[in-house]
């Protein structure tokens, strides 16, 4: 039996859970705030958190303090009240294992709330890298997003996994608290982290990439030069 508990706020449905987001954010860019939008438009849960990570396991260290990549998320966010930061990975330094955050996050929210990993094409296919991977599914749902140039090439331990845990409908992710895989299309967004530092180091305008005030604190703090 499937039960959504929702709540209306202001007119508009609300469901209960969690979402949450990952990532270097080495800039925070208009690709990862579209993708969190559109989750929240279509999945309605009234927070989704990004989180950035202190030390990424599988990325080369960020090009700059883990601090400046805080406010600069912090300040992108400010437009959006559904979206929060959260400092969690920053605060317990080392490197940034996804299961040590979603265990945390379990404990705080309880056994029955259902939570959500949003997480890009490039970062999934790498999923069987990560550190005990087959657990993180214990903890979370995973909501898999398009990302252009990114196609869902599973390789067996991937597609063994995905015919084990795949929902059939969206549905299945508020409902239950974890243990799902799900694949979402969102409005293409070639845009990268990586771009956005080789623009600003060839001293190109990195304008429309991403918020008008993270653009801002870029060039008052000289980052990526
Ligand atoms: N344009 C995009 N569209 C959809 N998902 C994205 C996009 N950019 C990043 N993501 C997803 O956001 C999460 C965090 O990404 P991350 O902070 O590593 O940014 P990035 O742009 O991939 O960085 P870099 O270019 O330095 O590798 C990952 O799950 C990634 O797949
Ligand atoms: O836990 C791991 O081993 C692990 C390995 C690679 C990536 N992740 C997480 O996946 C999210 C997106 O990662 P990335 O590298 O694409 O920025 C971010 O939250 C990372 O901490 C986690």
């Amino acid at each position: 039996m499937v039960i959504l508990v929702t709540t209306r706020v202001n007119d508009s449905v609300k469901v209960s859970g969690l979402a949450i987001m990952g990532g270097t954010f080495d800039p925070v860019h208009n690709g990862h705030l579209r993708t969190a939008v559109e989750i929240l438009d279509r999945y309605h849960y009234s927070n989704l958190k990004l989180i950035p990570c202190f030390q990424p396991v599988h990325k080369d260290r960020p090009s700059v303090l883990p601090q400046h990549r805080l406010d600069m998320a912090r300040l992108a966010i400010s437009g959006d009240a559904r979206l929060s930061v959260d400092s969690r990975e920053i605060d317990r330094e080392g490197p940034s294992y996804s299961i040590d955050t979603l265990r945390d996050l379990r404990e705080e929210i309880g056994p029955d709330e259902s939570l959500i990993m949003v997480l890009g094409m490039d970062s999934f296919l790498s999923l069987p890298t990560w550190h005990k991977w087959q657990q993180i599914i214990k903890y979370a749902h995973l909501l898999v997003v398009s990302r252009p140039g990114w196609e869902p090439d599973l390789i067996s331990e991937l597609s063994g996994f995905c015919e084990n845990y795949r929902a059939a409908s969206s549905h299945e992710l508020q409902c239950a608290p974890s243990g799902r895989v799900w694949f979402e299309t969102l409005t293409p967004l070639g845009i990268s982290s990586s771009m956005i530092r080789a623009l600003a180091r060839k001293n190109e305008s990195i304008a429309y990439l991403l918020p008008e005030p993270v653009q801002k604190y870029i060039e008052q703090h000289q980052l990526y030069r």
